[in-house]
């Protein structure tokens, strides 16, 4: 099921939370909404859902004007941040609850069969009878996914599903969210604040911030082509150097960038630390170290420049220094935008 968003706004009070969004998410598609808090990722799945109405613009589900049908039918799931299984029933009764209020008519096996398929699927077979105090945070999401997939809905609605549970598991969840996603193919709109999580899960990422869309693209265009300082900032750790664009080419110490169509002036170069070399001698900015980190996946320098910037930057984990070494840092790889 298709879903078209035709430039939908939405106000609380005065304020606009959402701005004129427009968006299409193909049928079977995933796509995140990230961004950061408040811009309006939870109001626009809200609208979606129909438990919010759009004060102007439209959404379609498939060729049909949802903008003004019930949530009831809708045809949608959803899981959210916080469980909400209900605490007296079950994990069978939880995920069969769906199914017995709903209009169409289940006899008492058929809803036995489907929640055994459904406790299958989310790898979850013999905890039937527990009760969710009895079971973990990321078992408890199992369940919730369970309970929102049993009624078969054409499209599948996620908040922050896993934003309360520690790292390992989120990235579990993730991995095996995105299977289930292409064993069923339910067209899929999952909202983030994790920028990770989005780029790992989703087919299509789209950023917002302040209730607008900013840009919009397949994880590998968002990384490789930010639009903007904002989404260059907001996707992942970045350096900001000071400097001068002058006819598309910013000059660094032992450094030359490109900087097509930037006018000439004042720019800030966003780097990444990755983008960024080190050597004890030789070209490049002037730096001292102030610390070094190591981590599973690699070593990182803190370095602080003679105006005082401090540079993240990766380096071979065979790069070895101590605070207050000095050295050289040389720029391999920069955007430039005009100065903020
Ligand atoms: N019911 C409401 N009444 C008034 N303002 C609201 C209401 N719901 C949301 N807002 C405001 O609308 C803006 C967008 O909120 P929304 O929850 O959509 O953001 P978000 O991107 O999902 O944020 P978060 O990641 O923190 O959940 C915020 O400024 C919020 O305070």
């Amino acid at each position: 099921m298709k879903i078209v968003l035709e430039n939908v706004v939405k106000e609380f009070n005065t304020f606009r939370a959402v701005r004129g969004v427009s968006l299409e998410i193909g049928s079977g598609e995933l796509v995140a909404l990230l961004g950061p808090s408040g811009s309006g990722k939870t109001t626009i799945l809200r609208m979606v859902a129909g438990l919010e109405f759009a004060d102007q613009g439209a959404i379609y589900f498939g060729d049909e004007d949802a903008t003004n049908i019930p949530v009831r039918e809708r045809g949608v799931g959803f899981v959210f941040q916080h469980y909400a299984l209900f605490p007296h029933m079950t994990v069978g009764e939880n995920i069969a609850f769906g199914m017995k209020v709903s209009k169409k008519a289940r006899s008492k096996q058929e809803i036995t069969d489907r929640v055994n398929d459904l406790l299958r699927l989310v790898k979850l077979e013999g905890l039937n009878d527990r009760f969710p105090s009895q079971i973990s945070g990321g078992q408890k999401q199992r369940v919730a996914l369970a309970r929102a997939l049993a009624v078969d809905p054409k499209v599948l609605l996620l908040d922050e599903p896993f934003g309360a549970l520690d790292a390992n598991v989120r990235h579990d969840l993730r991995r095996w969210l995105r299977e289930i996603h292409d064993e069923l193919g339910i067209t899929t709109l999952f909202v983030t604040h994790d920028q990770e999580e989005a780029l790992d899960l989703a087919d299509r990422v789209v950023i917002l911030d302040q209730g607008a869309i900013v840009q919009e693209g397949t994880p590998e265009q968002v990384c490789r082509e930010p639009n903007s300082a904002f989404v260059m900032k907001f996707l992942g750790d970045t350096n900001r150097i000071a400097a001068t664009a002058v006819n598309g080419v910013v000059d660094l110490p032992g450094a030359r960038l490109t900087a097509p169509g930037v006018v000439d002036g004042p720019v800030d170069i966003l780097a990444r630390p990755g983008d960024l070399s080190w050597s004890a001698t030789g070209e490049g900015i002037p730096v001292s170290v102030i610390r070094v980190i190591d981590r599973p996946e690699g070593r990182r320098f803190l370095v602080r420049t003679e105006n005082g910037e401090t540079l993240e930057l990766d380096v071979p984990v065979s790069t070895r220094a101590a605070s207050g070494d000095r050295g050289f840092v040389q720029v391999l790889q920069g955007n430039a935008y005009p100065r903020s």
